[in-house]
């Protein structure tokens, strides 16, 4: 079947990448995913977040051309792309949740045989297996059997067979499930070279805490319904999350006067000194009010220390679990 294409040829570099539309999926009973429109911007880390059984493995597989869709569509750029799976699994990388069982192999034979599937020269072969491994920072386990490797080797080492084509798309389900603090932090840092290097990642949890730092952009499943999806900051503050901000101060005999100047900024909610020297805040403004803020605290001469955001991670959690109790509720 031909390919679906707009009547543009001129590529739109501000378009989305991938746009999924209106996307259900069925399993006899199971209503896994309901009519899911998403759009996927080029070069974002695109966390995709819900609980158990909220379907985020039946998108990232619908995307990855290992699934049909009951009905709906997925555009890659200017092309539909679910009754062409030839062209899916050339843009896209996918790594499972579950790796199953590895055959008899070393790291190297064994991505020298995804290079074979995906039709690599093989000549090219070694080459490509030496950057990835390089890039996983495997090298040193190239002649290591697969099996002997830590569970954390055996992500990054999948994650270099889902790019042997080098794909523009990455689709990382769950990569994070089962690793130690450190492998996280090591998986964290993988993907941000991932996309230094031009790709777009989708990567799925249902621990909104390991996508938070990471991502740029999320998604929250649940039941197979979207919920929301946009970029992080935006999403927090549409369900209603605002920004928190910490500002610390030099010498908590100057805080006082900082609170009397804070307390009449309307984007500033429920102001407290959880420690002596330092001012936590809801703030429900833009960027632009923020600087406003700094601006004034400074010009006052207030000795600030340091200005921030609270870090987004705890107070996405508390959104997140806020949103899937309010809609397990309705
Ligand atoms: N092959 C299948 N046959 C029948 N039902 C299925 C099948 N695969 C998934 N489901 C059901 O579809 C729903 C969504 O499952 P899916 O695996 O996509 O969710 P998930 O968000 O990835 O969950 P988890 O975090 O537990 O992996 C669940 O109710 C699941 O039981």
């Amino acid at each position: 079947m031909q390919p679906m294409v707009l009547p543009s040829t001129v590529t739109d570099k501000t378009e989305p990448l991938i746009r999924i539309q209106h996307i259900s999926k069925s399993y006899r009973n199971t209503h896994a995913l309901r009519d899911i429109s998403i759009e996927i911007p080029r070069g974002t880390i695109f966390g995709l977040i819900g609980p158990n059984g909220a379907g985020k493995t039946t998108l990232l597989r619908i995307l990855a051309a290992l699934l049909t869709p009951s009905s709906g569509q997925v555009w890659f750029g200017q092309q539909e792309v679910t009754s062409t799976p030839a062209i899916i699994q050339r843009k896209v990388g996918y790594m499972p949740d579950f790796f199953g069982v590895y055959p008899d192999l070393s790291s190297t034979e064994y991505l020298e045989f995804y290079a074979g599937i995906h039709g690599i020269p093989r000549q090219k072969r070694a080459g490509i297996v030496t950057d990835l491994l390089e890039l996983v920072e495997l090298t040193s386990k190239r002649d290591a059997m697969v099996e002997t490797l830590s569970r954390g080797m055996k992500q990054r080492l999948c994650l270099a067979r889902a790019m042997v084509h080098d794909p523009e798309i990455l689709l990382l389900d769950e990569p994070a499930s089962g690793l130690d603090p450190r492998a996280r932090v090591e998986l964290r840092e993988l993907v941000r070279t991932l996309q230094g290097m031009g790709k777009t990642v989708l990567i799925s949890s249902h621990i909104l805490l390991e996508l938070a730092e990471m991502c740029t952009d999320i998604a929250i499943l649940q039941n197979g319904e979207l919920v929301i999806a946009g970029d992080v900051e935006k999403v927090i503050h549409q369900l209603g999350g605002g920004r928190q901000i910490e500002i610390r101060l030099l010498d908590k005999e100057r805080v006082e006067e900082a609170l009397n100047h804070l307390k009449d900024v309307t984007d500033l909610h429920n102001l407290t000194t959880p420690e002596e020297t330092l001012i936590q805040a809801d703030f429900t403004g833009d960027d632009q009010a923020l600087h406003q803020i700094l601006a004034t605290l400074i010009t006052k001469g207030l000795p600030i220390v340091s200005f921030a955001p609270r870090s987004g991670g705890g107070r996405l959690e508390e959104v997140f679990l806020n949103i899937t109790e309010r809609n397990s509720q309705s």
